[in-house]
């Protein structure tokens, strides 16, 4: 069953927490802090299951010290793939506990494959369909992915499906924010258009269908703040379309970058930081208290900024 939709519930979160942040957790297990990872050797030892346990528990600790304030994590699932099965099983741990603390959780797995195999890579992170969803836990599935558009719509199209059908989000990649981005993505086509443009009228068409109450659809793009004027272009063109929008902070956009990423109101994008926050602490000696307590003041500081941003959106 459907139940309301992804873009929906997120945009009434941010409008509740008056706060477009989404923490990312990237756990790097040599920047998690020395409690945690002692901790994790002594439950399991120093081996990928410890390693796995050492992820979960600092991401665990990032979610309790976020939930309040945050509508959004972003579980970045390379970090938890690294552990072998020991880190996807944390990893599912870790959006189950996420979930279970009111937060939504994208899973950042960029998957994007032909379309029998992308029906089940949104099986295996979106949910199944009846008759084997029978087989499944409803509960313990992401809210949101991010997807490959490189393939084209008929590979995006069962992500798109499986999304609409259960309630569930997509965030398509159409401009990112690393640095050898524009070497594919600033390709000007026979069209006469970009790579990146093509992506976002695809999104564009993908979506139109499934526009919720919220006035967004279920198909979000994935722009980044570093290119901010394509940022505020793509902003214009796609005004269905829900943003999420990576580069602020340790990849050095700041407020004044990421403020094309918001329709007028403030509304239509959710920004993305990661180490900026999840690093915030001052050592890898920081105890639990203080380790808490950077977290959440790094969040509330990212998240005064981007409302400021937000209000000032015309
Ligand atoms: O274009 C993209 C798409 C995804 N990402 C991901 O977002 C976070 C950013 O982390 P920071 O530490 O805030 O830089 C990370 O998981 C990336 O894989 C992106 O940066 N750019």
């Amino acid at each position: 069953m459907a139940g309301e939709p992804f873009v929906d519930r997120l945009v009434r979160r941010i409008e509740e927490l008056e706060n477009p942040l989404c923490v990312g957790i990237d756990p790097v297990l040599g920047r998690i802090p020395a409690h945690i990872r002692e901790e994790a050797a002594r439950r399991h030892g120093q081996n990928e299951r410890g390693a796995a346990a050492a992820l979960y528990l600092f991401g665990a600790a990032v979610v309790d010290a976020v939930a309040p304030l945050v509508p959004a994590v972003k579980l970045q699932s390379a970090f938890f793939e690294a552990y072998g099965g020991a880190g996807v099983e944390a990893f599912w741990q870790l959006v189950l506990y996420a979930r279970q603390k009111g937060l939504l959780v994208i899973a950042d797995a960029k998957r994007g494959d032909i379309g029998s195999t992308a029906a089940a890579y949104a099986d295996a992170f979106l949910g199944h369909e009846a008759p084997v969803s029978a087989w499944a836990d409803p509960d313990r599935y992401a809210d949101a992915l991010t997807v490959n558009p490189y393939l084209g719509s008929d590979a995006l199209e069962p992500f798109v499906k499986r999304a609409a059908a259960l309630g569930r989000g997509l965030f398509v990649l159409v401009k990112t924010s690393n640095p050898g981005a524009a070497e594919l993505q600033d390709q000007v086509l026979l069209s006469g258009e970009t790579l990146a443009l093509q992506a976002a009228k695809l999104v564009d068409a993908l979506g139109a269908k499934h526009v919720g109450r919220s006035g967004f659809s279920a198909v979000g793009a994935v722009v980044g703040a570093t290119y901010p004027e394509d940022l505020a272009r793509l902003r214009a063109w796609l005004p269905h379309t829900f943003f999420l929008v990576p580069g602020y902070g340790a990849q050095g956009a700041g407020a004044a970058e990421v403020a094309g990423a918001f329709l007028p109101g403030g509304r239509g994008a959710l920004v993305v930081a990661a180490r900026s926050i999840i690093y915030a602490f001052s050592s890898e000696h920081a105890g639990p208290e203080e380790f808490r307590a950077s977290v959440a003041a790094a969040a509330r500081s990212a998240a005064l900024d981007l409302r400021a941003a937000a209000r000032r959106a015309t």
